[in-house]
């Protein structure tokens, strides 16, 4: 398409932008570095050989109102512009990607990375050589997940291109169930006392890791205010955006000085932060530029030109590529570049294909625009180490791949934030000095219920031990040392045993032997006053009960209890818990929650299963009440335990009833309910045995050899016409019941012999 030498010339309307908003590039890099990129696109014979390729630059000033002039002076001024290139703001850049479509403009940024550029709809013929925001999404999720944070929080300044950034990351990391602590909104304009409240959210939601979408600018406010409140140091981690300039708490000092803050301050505020930037340089050099070193003079190059220039560069080798390529389709129709004017659709559907199909090693590495005109190119993540920062890695967004060199991290304090206070649940336990008190006083307990078996036992041919039921107290003492042992293993915790183990011993171990003994201590007590009762109540049919009579009434009792307690463990059996108290406590040095727990019994039908055992262990003691108030005329200490039976019913319920109550209060504190529980158990059986023995023990002390005749006197409140009666009176005893071998005694004052074998059964 040459014409003897002359060179037609194809201008490019270009957008760079001067002012405060683009300190992370200075304009006059990007004019000199497109500048080189045409010097060598016009020096190529085998590019755009036709053409001389020529800029037309215009300030946007990274301001819509500037941007929008600046186009218009593209558009109203001749020559014709063949594309556009630029922006490097997204503020600007997006209302005139709107319009330019419309006049058939294909604009390719090497800056403008918002998110919302993105959109083809409203951006049909917009290109980027600079990765979106999208891209940085994803990167910083990347990161996030690698070092484990599941809970962050976002700040984000009040500008279109933040609140985008900000949504697209919040949608991002909620697929991927990372908790966001706190959402806050940064007015960039406002003054100090505006930007408090967010950091002071972020302190109360125990914020660690955030991530920071807002301008420099507005970060020295930010991290002016952060130290002011403390909220800097070893705990906390900052993940910002990577095109800040360097030294960047050191060039606002107008701000600075305004929120009274110092560099130095906000400098440690900002700590170790890490940033995830668009990679400028690619590792090769670009494949259409021949020559030696160009990579490292590139490199060397870019410190001067800035962060942005490589993506310029590779944006004017992408339109004169395009341009080429679509000179060459023209060609075939008989038609070339400069026919191009703003109402040519079709050269304009042609520029864009040949865009799309663009494909080279540039300096910021493989460029080629996907199908969206996106560059799916490669994220730089770094760290701010001294006053640097350092690259430790990076991600690429097409095999989401991330590489990180995470050894050369630097954190104050040696290790990776945590992005939460560490939470301990702490497994609450009986004390042990506690357990071994009771422990010891259940022990004590259980070796007096042996003496008194031991005495029993060799008593048991003693006239007033016989008349007593000594196989029945042997009943009583044996449910007794149940009960202690229950009461042992109630105090098998977690210091001892684990959860599992626990729930075996303390729940259902625990809970069965203290029922079988309850049912054997009440029930031989009862039973043996229950015989008495028939004796004596109803002196027309006199009834004499053997001991297999009663052991067959303890029997049924006990297999009661086994029935519920199989029944129970069958159906709903029982299960370890973990309890939490809701009390949580601090231990700042280390940076631990610790939220305690117990282990606690746990089935579908608890407090069901509970009634049933109430119910049942109740009607055995208002069984025991009958009986005591039945028998309390029966005046015959060796026969009748009714006044210690209604002594012992009186210490079991009442305390029981309110050790119960004060259990079921203070459940979060298992000293407290394993004393209560402890007492009751040491109490309550001690005082019943002791009853129970004491005045056997006592009596047989006075009366080694059982010489002393025991007085028979009784009056029953059911047989007014027998109370009161006198020793000679026929009593009870004078039965048709079958004698049994035992000791006989000439008394007058005594039963006969039948009286006596009798009451030896008792
Ligand atoms: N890429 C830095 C500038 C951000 C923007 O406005 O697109």
């Amino acid at each position: 398409v040459q014409t003897k030498g002359i060179k037609k010339t194809l201008t490019i309307g270009g957008l760079y932008a001067t002012g405060p908003r683009t300190t992370f590039q200075n304009a006059s890099g990007i004019i000199q570095t497109v500048d080189k990129a045409l010097e060598f696109i016009n020096q190529q014979s085998q590019i755009l050989s036709a053409y001389k390729l020529l800029v037309e630059w215009r300030d946007t000033k990274c301001e819509l109102g500037h941007g929008v002039q600046a186009f218009f002076q593209h558009v109203n001024n001749p020559p014709t512009k063949i594309m556009l290139l630029g922006g490097i703001c997204s503020a600007a850049t997006a209302p005139i990607a709107e319009c330019s479509q419309l006049l058939n403009l294909i604009q390719v940024s090497y800056g403008a990375s918002s998110f919302y550029l993105s959109d083809k709809k409203k951006y049909p013929l917009f290109f980027r050589t600079i990765p979106s925001e999208k891209s940085q999404g994803y990167s910083r999720l990347a990161v996030l997940r690698y070092f484990k944070w599941s809970r962050i929080a976002i700040l984000a300044e009040k500008e279109s291109y933040y609140e985008a950034a900000s949504t697209s990351l919040e949608e991002l990391v909620r697929e991927h169930n990372i908790t966001i602590v706190a959402k806050e909104v940064l007015n960039g304009d406002s003054e100090d006392e505006d930007q408090k409240s967010p950091i002071r959210t972020l302190q109360e939601k125990d914020a660690r890791v955030i991530v920071g979408l807002f301008s420099e600018q507005v970060a020295v406010k930010v991290f002016c205010q952060a130290y002011k409140l403390g909220f800097y140091g070893g705990k906390y981690v900052w993940v910002l955006m990577g095109w800040y300039q360097p030294n960047w708490w050191e060039a606002h000092t107008a701000h600075t000085s305004k929120v009274h803050c110092k560099p130095s301050h906000i400098h440690k505020a900002s700590g170790h932060y890490i940033i995830t930037a668009f990679r400028k340089i690619g590792p090769l050099s670009p494949d259409i530029i021949v020559g030696k070193d160009v990579h490292s003079s590139w490199e060397k190059s870019v410190g001067e030109l800035g962060l942005y220039s490589s993506f310029a560069y590779d944006a004017v080798l992408s339109i004169a590529l395009a341009l080429n390529r679509s000179a060459e389709i023209l060609a075939y129709r008989n038609k070339t570049l400069d026919e191009f004017n703003y109402t040519n659709s079709e050269l304009a559907q042609v520029l864009k294909e040949s865009l799309s199909n663009v494909t080279f090693q540039g300096f910021t590495g493989r460029m080629r625009f996907n199908k969206h005109g996106e560059r799916e190119g490669i994220i730089e993540v770094g760290q701010m180490q001294g006053n640097k920062i350092k690259i430790l890695g990076n991600y690429t967004v097409l095999t989401e791949e991330l590489v990180l060199m995470s050894a050369q991290f630097i954190w104050q304090g040696g290790k990776i934030p945590a992005d939460q206070m560490r939470t301990v649940n702490q497994l609450l336990k009986i004390s042990r000095s506690l357990f071994a008190f009771f422990c010891g006083a259940e022990v004590l307990g259980i070796i007096m219920a042996v003496a008194f078996l031991t005495f029993n036992i060799k008593k048991s041919q003693h006239r007033f031990i016989k008349m007593s039921s000594p196989r029945m107290n042997n009943v009583i003492v044996i449910g007794a040392i149940l009960i202690y042992v229950s009461g042992i293993l109630l105090g098998i915790d977690g210091n001892f045993v684990s959860p599992s183990t626990e729930v075996i011993v303390q729940c259902r171990f625990s809970t069965w032997i203290a029922c079988i003994g309850f049912t054997l201590g009440f029930g031989g007590m009862f039973l043996k006053t229950w015989r008495v009762h028939k004796i004596f109540v109803n002196r027309t049919k006199k009834m004499v009960i053997s001991d297999y009579q009663l052991f067959a009434m303890l029997a049924l009792f006990i297999a009661i209890d086994l029935l519920v307690i199989v029944i129970r463990e069958v159906i709903d059996p029982q299960r370890a818990n973990q309890h939490f108290t809701g009390r949580e406590e601090y231990d700042n040095s280390t940076d631990t929650k610790y939220v305690p727990y117990y282990i606690d019994c746990a089935s579908s039908y608890r407090n069901e299963w509970l009634y049933v055992f109430y119910a049942y262990k109740g009607l055995m003691l208002a069984f025991g009440v009958f009986l005591a108030f039945e028998t309390r005329n029966v005046t015959v200490p060796a026969l009748n335990d009714s006044r210690y039976i209604g002594l012992s019913i009186y210490n079991v319920v009442f305390p029981c009833a309110l050790g119960i109550t004060v259990v079921s209060v203070i459940d979060n504190a298992p000293d407290v309910w394993y004393a209560v529980l402890s007492v009751l158990v040491v109490f309550c059986t001690s005082i019943t045995l002791c009853f129970v023995f004491i005045p056997k023990i006592s009596t047989v002390r006075a009366d080694p050899l059982g010489q002393e005749r025991p007085r028979f006197v009784s009056s029953l409140n059911h047989n007014p016409s027998a109370s009161q009666a006198h020793p000679n009176q026929k009593d009870p005893f004078q039965s048709k019941a079958k004698t049994e071998a035992g000791p006989k005694h000439k008394t007058s004052s005594a039963p006969s012999d039948g009286q006596r074998a009798n009451s030896s059964r008792l």
